[in-house]
């Protein structure tokens, strides 16, 4: 059995991990749109795009705490020789003033209140000495300094005009943009919706998270990476257990699961072994098979198809390869279904520490930590590398791409760094 498909191993056609990508990325399909509160927005990709109903700010808008002023009556203010001006309004932040400032006069405003009329500048506090506040005197106020026109005055539109836009459809939502909508008064917005991703393992030998441990045995800890990774990318995820090892068993738990979630995964069984299922699976399926074998390391046989344009993600269950597989296969497809625009996202350069000199056909991906010194990025492979390995994933903060070559890598050459 494991002779034929390691023969059939052989002859499977790899593809580029460019290829691989695009051929994912080809396939995307936008998920539909929904109607979200603000609030739960986040996260999501926006479904349209936000265009200012209004300048920002929409008043002239005073940027301290102070006094309005005309600047051209404080052009002769020094401290030896100060100004004195008529105080004749107080404006705080969220009120208008009905004065029009005149030359001689003034009114107390606070930063974010509306500048009023005639006045074109505010002095600070600081700049000034007031008198009389409060009492029935005629207070005045002694400046200290000049100003120029449109000092401490942020004019209307400054930041954004009106019909100008805001947020492109495709962006991620977060504080900055949140507080946008926010802003322009956008208490719903259309987003896509999060693709729903089941997430089924493959082997006998997995246990589940709460067993105790048999010989031979292990807790199927990939499909729990796989969760927070789908999470991560901004998809539900929903373990759905264990695949059995027949394969007609597990052809018909992997068409339940497409008729219900928008993706499907599985982990495992995508190689040679007598109990590869996955492999045989999709070998003679009716889905649509993509590709079975990608130059990259970990994770050359990581396989790709679809069930009514629906994709089928087989990464293998050799734990640092199902983590690759999803960083480089899943992260861009879900995030594309939820309309991302930027995917994938471009790469850092860095510079590689340390040499790594294996000769290699296939890219290897390799877990390292990159930082930045002396104003330029340096990455590290952490050197414990291998498919098997999930401990030295905890250590990475980056996947080196060392494309395939002879001769392997030389310290101080400029690679490519995928951040986690
Ligand atoms: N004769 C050959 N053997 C192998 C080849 C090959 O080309 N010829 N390729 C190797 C490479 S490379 C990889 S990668 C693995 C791929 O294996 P599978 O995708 O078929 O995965 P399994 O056989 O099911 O498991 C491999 C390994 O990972 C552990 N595993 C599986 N699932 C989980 C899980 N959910 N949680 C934790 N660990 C899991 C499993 O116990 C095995 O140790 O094949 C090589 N072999
Ligand atoms: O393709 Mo495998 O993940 O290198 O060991
Ligand atoms: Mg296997």
């Amino acid at each position: 059995m494991s002779g034929r498909k390691a023969q059939e191993n052989f002859m499977r056609t790899a593809v580029s991990v460019e290829e691989a990508t695009h051929i994912v990325m080809d396939r995307v399909r936008l998920m539909d749109t929904e109607e979200l509160c603000i609030t739960q927005s986040i996260g999501r990709y926006l479904a349209v795009e936000i265009i200012a109903s209004q300048p920002v700010p929409h008043f002239r808008r005073a940027g301290m705490d102070g006094y309005a002023v005309i600047a051209a009556d404080t052009s002769s203010a020094t401290i030896r020789n100060p100004i004195t001006l008529n105080v004749v309004d107080n404006i705080p932040a969220g009120t208008t003033s009905s004065m029009t400032i005149r030359p001689g006069e003034c009114a107390r405003i606070m930063t974010g209140a509306v500048v009023p009329d005639g006045a074109d500048a505010v002095i600070k506090y600081e700049m000034t000495e007031e008198s009389a506040y409060g009492t029935d005197e005629q207070e005045t106020c002694c400046v200290k300094g000049m100003v120029i026109p449109g000092e401490n005055v942020s004019p209307i539109g400054i930041e954004i005009g009106s019909g100008e836009l805001v947020l492109q459809a495709g962006v991620r939502i977060g504080p900055a943009e949140i507080a946008l909508l926010a802003m322009f008064g956008i208490a719903t917005v259309q987003v896509y919706q999060q693709p729903r991703v089941a997430i089924l393992a493959t082997g006998a030998e997995l246990l589940d998270v709460h067993e105790p441990l048999q010989p031979g045995r292990i807790r199927n800890s990939n499909a729990y990476m796989v969760t927070a990774a789908v999470m991560d990318f901004g998809g539900i995820p929903v373990m759905l257990g264990r695949i059995s090892d027949d394969v007609e068993k597990a052809k018909a738990i992997v068409m339940d699961a497409f008729a219900v979630y928008d993706v499907v995964v599985t982990i495992g069984g995508v190689s040679v072994g007598d109990h590869d299922i996955i492999y045989d699976l999709t070998k003679d399926w009716d889905g649509d098979l993509k590709f079975n074998k990608v130059l990259m390391r970990p994770g050359s046989p990581t396989t790709y198809g679809l069930w009514n344009d629906k994709p089928l993600f087989a990464l293998s269950g050799n734990p640092a390869a199902c983590y690759v597989g999803c960083r480089l296969f899943l992260r861009p497809a879900l995030r594309g279904m939820m309309g991302a625009k930027l995917v994938p996202e471009p790469r850092m350069l860095a510079t590689l520490s340390t040499a790594y000199l294996k000769s290699d056909r296939s890219t290897r991906f390799i877990r390292g930590v990159f930082s930045s010194e002396k104003g330029s990025l340096v990455a590290t492979p952490i050197g414990y590398d291998m498919s098997s390995v999930t401990v030295s994933l905890r250590d990475a903060n980056c996947l080196i791409c060392l494309p395939g070559s002879p001769k392997g890598y030389e310290a101080g050459e400029l690679v490519e760094v995928i951040p986690l």
